[in-house]
């Protein structure tokens, strides 16, 4: 569209007729007014309507004037992921959907959330005084899980998590946008199309950036129709996760003070490019030894190492942690016991001298930090 066309769109120069055009929307027959817009993306603009009961939806409007067959096809995959979803709670729920062959718009109609949470975000870290909530981060971090276990529960991977693509919803996060999402086939392995539009790579994992229109050992090629393919798992969707949780401690994702986007992508996929977890966080907070774990446990470029969803939701850090405590199990207590009797039962050694037997408690907290943080595991 040219700068006039625009510029006359928006501005007074409509005529009533698109004006009205504008307000009052017909989909599969049923009349909505448009109300604002409420979100973009890269294919579609987001406008909030109202029904003529008053009750307010949003209003998905893709523009497809430019889209060639495999992202007609992908579209038509979202909805049809979304129909299947449409019983699962923390995905958007999807109400009616019209394709228009006429004006070229797809237009879908959906349950209306209040903002997403890149905007949570954004507003938390750009404020007066930003500073690490572990409280906050971690109400979101169970939102987030609960979100991405509710379609793995399914076989899917999202395979685009992003914090634009949970949307609050009543205080509850729900997952939007599966324009590239796809039912898992066997191995837990699919290979997913990816249409030029790509955003940000920050949340992308490495096995996402990797080309794999070679062949690869298990013989899977990608579409013959020379689109670009990844291969992506659930393991990609803990990575994307990690990421997420990485910027709400530190600020910025992992690899996002990577100014130029290429370098910014061989670091993702580039083993010997370490990714650092610093004691504090954002504002100077500290980030406890179990946080540092899980980011850790999420944030490693072996795909197979990476723990799952449904392990993440009983991981340590979800359980709660006062000051430099750290969670205690029976079998972990056990343990300390045996070795503290196993050292006093060796008369080479003689009953422990006071000295030593004060330094047990600090020995025996790093020990076990040490356990949470690499090994995810306490007992
Ligand atoms: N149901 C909804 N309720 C409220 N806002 C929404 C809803 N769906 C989308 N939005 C807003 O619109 C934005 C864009 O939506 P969406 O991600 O679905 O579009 P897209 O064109 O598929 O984007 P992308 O470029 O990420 O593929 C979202 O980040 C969100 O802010």
């Amino acid at each position: 569209m040219s700068v006039l066309d625009a510029a006359t769109k928006t501005a007074g120069a409509s005529t009533t007729k698109s004006k009205k055009k504008r307000q009052h929307i017909l989909i599969n027959g049923k009349l909505f007014t448009q109300m604002q817009k409420i979100g973009k993306g890269g294919s579609s603009d987001v406008y909030c309507v109202q029904a003529e009961n008053y009750k307010q939806f949003a209003l998905k409007r893709v523009k497809l004037e430019d889209c060639d067959e495999s992202a007609m096809r992908g579209f038509k995959g979202e909805i049809d992921l979304l129909e299947k979803l449409a019983d699962v709670d923390r995905v958007v729920r999807l109400y009616d959907w019209e394709l228009d062959n006429e004006k070229q718009t797809l237009s879908v109609l959906m349950e209306k959330g209040d903002q997403d949470l890149n905007r949570i975000l954004t507003i938390a870290l750009n404020g007066n005084d930003p500073r690490f909530d572990p409280v906050k981060t971690r109400f979101w971090w169970q939102e987030m899980l609960e979100c991405v276990q509710a379609v793995h529960d399914y076989d899917i991977v999202h395979s685009d998590l992003k914090p634009a693509n949970f949307l609050s919803v009543g205080g509850k996060l729900k997952l939007i946008d599966f324009g590239i999402a796809n039912a898992i086939d066997v191995a837990h392995t699919v290979n997913v199309h990816r249409d030029s539009h790509i955003g940000t790579p920050n949340y992308m994992s490495p096995e996402s950036i990797m080309d794999t229109n070679a062949p690869t050992p298990g013989g899977q090629r990608t579409t013959n129709n020379g689109s670009r393919c990844m291969k992506i798992g659930k393991p990609s969707d803990v990575w994307s996760l990690g990421c997420i949780l990485y910027q709400m401690v530190y600020g910025r994702p992992p690899f996002a003070h990577i100014a130029n986007q290429i370098s910014r992508i061989m670091a993702i996929t580039n083993p010997q490019v370490v990714i650092e977890f610093p004691d504090k966080g954002v504002g100077g907070v500290t980030v406890s030894s179990a946080l540092k774990g899980t980011l850790r446990r999420c944030l490693q470029r072996n795909l197979q190492g990476r723990p799952t969803v449904k392990q993440l939701l009983s991981d340590p850090w979800l359980c709660p942690e006062a000051g430099n405590a750290v969670a205690m199990t029976e079998d972990l207590l056990g343990q300390i016991i045996e070795k503290v009797y196993e050292r006093c039962r060796d008369s080479k050694r003689g009953l422990p001298p006071p000295d030593e037997v004060k330094q047990y408690p600090a020995s025996f907290m790093s020990k076990i930090r040490h356990m949470v943080e690499h090994d995810g595991v306490i007992g």
